[in-house]
């Protein structure tokens, strides 16, 4: 199959999936009792004292370079080794027992509650929602001005406005039609989604106006503040580049700026942290999350690899524990472990590109991370992506209290054979905005027709366009480059194999325009919000529909028009059922020749694995593809 092919290329990365493929089947270096007495020391250290055990037993666990850790998708899943009894939270015992006996009560207190307010909420046609979505919230959103208290411990209230208040149950309804809202609340709050930013409550960062440059919020912005606001955990869905980063950094930096600094101590303790899945992305919301935080006086610092740990040691110290962390994981571990952060005092954890961190590359980080978070009674942790697919759902509610899911978007349609085998329902889908076009070709002749794209696309006026070309292994990436470089094609790349002093260089000469094709692997997919980028090339396909969707968004972002083309090849065939769908609920035209390769959507044939992970038949042959 196409797999077999691709991990027969001799470009070097073939090796590393097939060793990755072992590790995450439990062929790891480590051994299950190794693994599975490792919580369990913890959870006594930590009895005795949580926040300082924490980084102590972490020293002790094994270490990995943290250039190694982060550097790349497919470099993170070789660090990755199962664990599959390392708990998500874990606390002591008899703190366990108490909280279970507390959570009991409280549950059913919060029955009894939410029986009444159902009671007594106005009964409208969304109240026969189907089954799968029982408290399913929209239009049926009873007016209130109730102020929600944090659990966290943040003194910031949210109130709900009298302008708010004041808008009829129909209107609220029309809003969240238009916008394809779907809120699935199980506490029945009855919060409206904030319609303009007029109605977000006063606070000292709102007076210094941080959304002087935007007219609206986003629909994702109007329906997770009310709840992330009142201390609610959060799992926000909405399409690519619609504004989620906002919607979890004006809700972080009020819960933290309503709430006293922990006292000094030796190493940083930090109050939220934001995990992301590469360097780029998590140097990208730094620097949007920083513009909030200074208005109020708040300190964010980058942890990422591949960049001197010396220096972000000292930025660490110079801000004697700094308020926001934004990191990639295997830095943060590493951190974590030095004893040079301390996450016990976090109030305010969020997974941005949460499927990918909760994917079974970054799981156990994840874990680890968040272990060393106050439990998550304690916190409040917020989920963001476009892409939400079933394998990661559980695992993210582990990790969360009766979490509010914010939908944004038409996200069910129908897929699969005619015996409804294969699929069923799919939650996925791409920026409408993004105009698809799928070109079935022979693998020969890619490149000769990327070049061609290229050529054409950037033709007269439109020379300087920026075009984004995704390849799906390093070494074709570089070869990729070379090839467009050879041609008289500005070209610059970013993937695994570059120095980060060099993938930041990249980044940036495509950001400013000074070079306006730039060739990457998936580690430029997600997040990354680049101006203006006209024109998205799938030159390989990736190995996941999520990460197409991914792909496919950088551009098209914030309200804007994109286009993208996908050469899509034999060696594809596996992924034309996921495609077809993705192609029909964006309406997208579907090319004759992909419904040939068929329609139904593949299971994927391990569920130990995640985005990167594609089926190897370890007894077939390589076959040499050259290429060039
Ligand atoms: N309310 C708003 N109005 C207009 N533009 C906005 C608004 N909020 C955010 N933006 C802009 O939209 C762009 C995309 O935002 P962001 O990067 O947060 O998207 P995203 O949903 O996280 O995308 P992805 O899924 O690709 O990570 C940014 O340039 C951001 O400044």
């Amino acid at each position: 199959m196409a797999a077999g092919k691709k991990h027969s290329r001799s470009d070097g990365d073939d090796t590393r999936r097939v060793k990755k493929a072992k590790i995450a089947n439990g062929d790891a270096p480590a051994t299950g009792d190794e693994v599975a007495a490792k919580p369990k020391k913890d959870k006594k250290q930590r009895d005795e004292k949580r926040a300082r055990k924490e980084a102590k037993s972490n020293k002790s666990k094994d270490k990995e370079p943290a250039e190694e850790s982060d550097a790349d998708m497919t470099e993170a899943v070789e660090t990755a080794a199962p664990d599959a009894t390392a708990e998500s939270d874990s606390e002591p015992k008899a703190e366990k027992q108490e909280k279970k006996d507390k959570k009991g009560k409280k549950d059913k207190k919060d029955k009894k509650e939410k029986k009444d307010k159902k009671e007594k909420k106005p009964k409208t046609s969304d109240d026969s929602a189907p089954e799968s979505a029982p408290e399913k919230d929209n239009g049926s959103v009873a007016a209130t001005s109730a102020t929600a208290v944090h659990r966290t411990g943040a003194t910031y209230r949210y109130k709900q406005g009298a302008a708010l208040d004041a808008l009829s149950d129909a209107e609220i309804k029309t809003f969240l039609d238009e916008k394809e809202i779907n809120i699935s609340e199980p506490a029945a709050t009855g919060l409206r989604p904030i319609l303009n930013f007029s109605q977000i409550p006063a606070s000292k960062l709102l007076s210094k106006k941080p959304f002087a440059s935007f007219t609206t919020p986003t629909p994702i912005q109007s329906a997770s503040w009310p709840f992330a606001l009142s201390g609610r955990d959060v799992i926000g869905i909405a399409e690519t580049g619609s504004g989620k980063t906002l919607a979890f950094s004006l809700p972080c930096i009020e819960a933290l700026n309503s709430s006293p600094k922990p006292k000094s101590t030796r190493g940083a303790r930090a109050r939220a942290v934001i995990v992301s899945p590469t360097r780029e992305l998590a140097m990208q919301t730094h620097a949007a999350i920083s513009v909030l935080a200074e208005l109020v006086g708040l300190s964010a610092v980058c942890l990422y690899g591949g960049a001197s740990k010396d220096e972000q040691r000292a930025l660490l110290r110079r801000n004697s524990g700094a308020d926001i962390i934004v990191a990639t994981p295997g830095r943060l571990k590493d951190f974590l472990s030095e004893g040079d952060v301390s996450l016990a005092d976090v109030m305010f954890a969020v997974l941005d590109e949460a499927d990918r961190m909760l994917d079974k590359g970054f799981e156990d980080d994840i874990k680890q991370i968040l272990g060393a978070c106050p439990a998550r009674e304690k916190r409040q942790t917020l989920m963001f992506t476009a892409t939400w697919p079933t394998s990661v759902r559980g695992l993210a509610e582990s990790f969360m209290v009766d979490p509010i899911k914010v939908t944004i978007g038409k996200r069910t349609f129908g897929g699969g054979d005619d015996n409804g085998a294969g699929s069923g329902t799919v939650e996925l889908q791409a920026n409408s905005r993004i105009e698809q076009k799928v070109e079935v070709v022979d693998p020969r002749g890619k490149e000769q027709r990327l070049l061609e794209l290229l050529r054409d696309a950037q033709k007269g006026s439109a020379k300087n366009d920026r075009i984004l070309v995704f390849c799906l292994y390093k070494k074709e990436a570089t070869r990729v480059e070379q090839f467009l470089d050879r041609r008289g094609i500005p070209v610059v790349s970013i993937h695994g194999d570059l120095r980060q002093d060099q993938r930041t260089r990249s980044l940036e000469a495509f950001k400013s325009g000074s070079t306006s094709v730039l060739v990457a692997t998936d580690v430029a997919a997600r997040g990354l919000d680049i101006p203006e980028v006209k024109l998205v090339i799938n030159l390989t396909f990736p190995l996941t529909i999520e990460d197409y969707v991914h792909r496919i968004g950088r551009t098209g972002r914030a309200g804007k028009k994109g286009k993208a083309i996908t050469l899509f090849t034999e060696h594809d065939k596996a992924h034309s059922g996921s495609l077809v769908n993705v192609l029909k609920g964006a309406n997208q035209e579907v090319p004759e020749d992909l419904l040939k390769f068929g329609t139904t959507v593949k299971k994927k044939a391990h569920d130990s694995y995640g985005t990167f992970f594609k089926d190897v038949d370890m007894s077939k042959k390589g076959t040499k593809i050259t290429f060039d």
